[in-house]
């Protein structure tokens, strides 16, 4: 009798089983978890980390709380071995992975992959690590084996990184390293102590004096930190009101009670200015995630999160899956973000998901915004969430005073995209020695190229898009797929030189135009691509702190939560470029946007003013930003959704079905529309292409989904495509609460 019948007895009598048998749940898209046998002697918990042989490698898996077959003959299995030293899953993280799988319809496996990846498993370096870095003596014209040369190209992104690092990020032994540095190509530094996260202070002097109803606010959340149980609250109130002093109160409850806290901001990489008003409060730093982390950090981070040192984690969605040991309180800043939905792989949204975290861990969880989403309003006027306000601005400054420029009546000058009162108006703001704004949300220089001559416009050849010229860079670029290629001399269509016209501005262009109109003032182009990452961004907040800069230019970036005391004047140069399209969403996201880079005006002693470009006047987004009254404007836009069942009154799920081949793709589309679900409260509408109908190389088609609120789309998803023969080279992805409709 070998070892394997006789766990096989063991079993069979009903003895408590050592787990020899563990169900592993692997981060890939798979139907299920996988059963492993664990090497004798070893034992695990569901939970557990363990290495597991999966096609010939060995990845990270999870021990997962699904029964493993018991009819499976033991000595067939695979044997996974336990990782000594990692954390465990904890049960409460296990059931939101697997929530967040049922409700997208995604593999399990896709959102463990969120939540532990194997890089983040890693032993930890010694606490003193040796950094290598580019050498001094690298011949020219050396010539480089592939492994060495990427070695060096790794480098080039990193500067300097750890031994283990560099091996694991290139792939390659440590003897390639080591030779290289024999050879002076590689120079090895003894790197920093590994700092530990200290431990933020909340009684720390950095606390603001509240004023009532900030007090009455930020009672109101530490007093259900202290509770310790589920709720959520609307913490909403004007730009520049003090939620974010308000909620850090409850973050400091939170401390004072020992429990970790989790900040979702929307653009972590881009809040400079947060994490020093953080460190003002608290004394110390938070800890931060996001996708920029150097790989030592991120696992540093993973750990300290899940050890519970670090106590307070601020993040972009991603840090929704970290595993908090003892997590005390959620908060969502700037709630309405179409950035919280993450579009590719797992198509989830960042804010719903973690209200549905703070329900499985019994947590409070605050959602904050100054132009909160109809979803969560609908979500307060039904009882299900608390509202708390704050009224006006803080110190007694006042909201900025808005008004529309009607381009019809005064257009700017031929060519020219400022018209004569917004120039007059930053003239009047230099004068007076205080700071102006202009906000575009548009990369580059211009959106179109066009020739003159023959009529030809530059177009991706992946996508069913226009190619934006970026003038600097000397290319015409593609803003969905990436693809770039030089600005050409002359028309590839008709060899016409000289003809290339750009069409429409970008905030280059723009800034071309504040150069001839402004030669005298000091200005700063703030926009994604251009402002060189996290340190770029917190390097020119500080120069329009220090008034270092007079006239700002920039995308939706600079909409972002900035306090810039000095800025007295927005203008917005186009005000309705988001409002064309069908989009359910465009008015809603456009006065949100819009609402938020107005508050970064006047938020001191002096008062503020925004100018808003349109050629639309009239229109409701524009009207409400006009009159301030953002509610009468979300009431109106209820109105107008709830008939048709369109959210927050119904619920939507869009199929997106994409392939290389056309044919292949519509005939899947096709089936589907012929197989689509009749019951009453449910509809659906398409195939119809999708607005990119061509992306990346594929063609796509959209179909939506549409129910009563009382209906659940995945059950009627999942039957639905069951019924439907999809090739191989055809892909549906299915996105369940759609923000985007391209
Ligand atoms: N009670 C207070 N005492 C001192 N300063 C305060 C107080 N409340 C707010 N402030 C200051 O007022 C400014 C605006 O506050 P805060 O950024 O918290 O507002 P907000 O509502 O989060 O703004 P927004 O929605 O526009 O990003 C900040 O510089 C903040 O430090
Ligand atoms: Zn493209």
């Amino acid at each position: 009798m070998d070892g394997n019948e006789l766990d096989l007895w063991g079993e069979d009598a009903g003895r408590p089983a050592p787990a020899r048998r563990v169900s592993v749940l692997l981060p890939l898209p798979l139907g299920r978890p996988l059963d492993y046998r664990l090497p004798d002697g070893e034992s695990a918990e569901p939970g557990t980390i363990v290495l597991a042989p999966v096609h010939g490698r060995m990845l990270h898996g999870v021990v997962w709380d699904s029964e493993p077959d018991p009819g499976f003959p033991l000595s067939r299995l695979k044997t996974a071995s336990v990782v000594p030293g990692l954390p465990r899953l904890a049960p409460d993280l296990r059931r939101l992975i697997d929530w967040v799988a049922g409700y997208t319809l995604s593999a399990p496996g896709e959102v463990l992959a969120m939540a532990i990846r194997s890089p983040l498993l890693a032993p930890l370096p010694d606490r003193t690590v040796t950094l290598w870095g580019a050498g001094p003596s690298m011949p020219e014209g050396a010539q480089l084996t592939p492994a060495r040369k990427r070695v060096l190209e790794i480098l080039a992104e990193h500067e300097t990184l750890s031994l283990p690092d560099l091996v694991r990020e290139a792939g390659i032994g440590a003897g390639v390293i080591r030779s290289m540095a024999e050879r002076g190509w590689l120079t090895a530094t003894e790197g920093a102590k590994a700092p530990a996260f200290a431990q933020p202070d909340p009684a720390y002097q950095g606390a603001a004096v509240l004023s009532g109803d900030q007090r009455a606010a930020a009672d109101a959340l530490a007093a259900s930190v202290t509770e310790r149980a589920f709720s959520v609250t609307l913490l909403d109130g004007v730009t520049g009101s003090g939620k974010t002093e308000t909620y850090l109160e409850a973050v400091a409850e939170a401390i004072r009670l020992g429990r970790q806290s989790l900040i979702l901001l929307p653009e972590i990489a881009l809040s400079a200015q947060w994490l020093e008003r953080f460190a003002r409060r608290f004394g110390v730093p938070p800890a931060v995630w996001h996708s920029d982390l150097s790989p030592a950090t991120r696992r540093r981070t993973w750990r300290a999160v899940a050890d519970g040192t670090a106590m307070v984690v601020v993040g972009a969605r991603s840090a929704l899956f970290l595993p908090f040991a003892d997590l005390g309180l959620i908060i969502v800043d700037e709630e309405h973000e179409s950035a919280f939905k993450q579009e590719e792989g797992v198509i989830y949204h960042a804010r719903d998901m973690a209200v549905v975290r703070a329900r499985i861990e019994a947590l409070p969880i605050a959602l904050v915004s100054a132009t909160p989403s109809l979803e969560t309003l609908a979500n307060v006027e039904a009882g299900r969430y608390r509202r708390l306000s704050l009224a006006s601005r803080h110190g007694g400054a006042s909201l900025p005073e808005v008004t529309a420029i009607d381009l019809r009546s005064t257009p700017p000058e031929r060519g020219r995209f400022i018209a004569p009162p917004m120039i007059q108006a930053i003239t009047d703001t230099l004068e007076r020695g205080e700071q102006a704004m202009l906000f575009l949300n548009r990369r580059g220089y211009a959106p179109l190229t066009l020739c003159r001559h023959c009529g030809h416009r530059f177009a991706c050849p992946h996508c069913t898009a226009w190619l934006v010229e970026h003038r600097q860079r000397r290319i015409l670029q593609c803003h969905h797929c990436g693809h770039s290629e030089g600005m050409p001399e002359a028309c590839p269509a008709c060899d016409a030189t000289d003809s290339l016209t750009p069409v429409g501005p970008g905030v280059e262009r723009v800034t071309e135009e504040i150069e001839l109109l402004f030669p005298d003032a000091r200005r700063l182009v703030m926009a994604s691509d251009t402002i060189g990452g996290p340190e770029g961004a917190a390097r020119a907040a500080r120069q329009i702190t220090d008034r270092a800069v007079d006239l700002i230019i920039g995308t939706q970036i600079v909409a972002k939560g900035w306090h810039f005391p000095h800025l007295t004047l927005v203008g917005v140069i186009d005000a309705d470029l988001g409002l064309a399209g069908g989009d359910l969403r465009a008015g809603e996201r456009t006065l949100q946007l819009l609402h938020q880079v107005a508050g970064r005006a006047g938020r001191a002693e002096a008062p503020g003013r925004v100018l808003l470009q349109s050629y639309a006047p009239e229109h409701p987004v524009i009207q409400a930003l006009i009159s301030g009254d953002i509610a009468a404007f979300m009431e109106a836009e209820a109105e107008g959704r709830r008939p048709g069942h369109w959210p927050p009154f119904g619920r939507l799920a869009a199929l997106i079905v994409s392939g290389e081949d056309m044919v292949e793709t519509d005939r899947v589309s096709a089936e589907l529309g012929r197989r689509a679900p009749h019951a009453p409260g449910v509809e659906v509408l398409g195939p119809a292409p999708a607005p990119l109908a061509m992306l990346r190389g594929r063609h796509r088609r959209r179909l939506l989904l549409r129910t009563r609120k009382d209906i659940a789309v995945q059950p009627i998803l999942k039957n639905w495509l069951s019924e439907v023969s999809i090739s191989r080279n055809v892909r549906v992805d299915i996105d369940v609460d759609p923000v985007s409709f391209l």
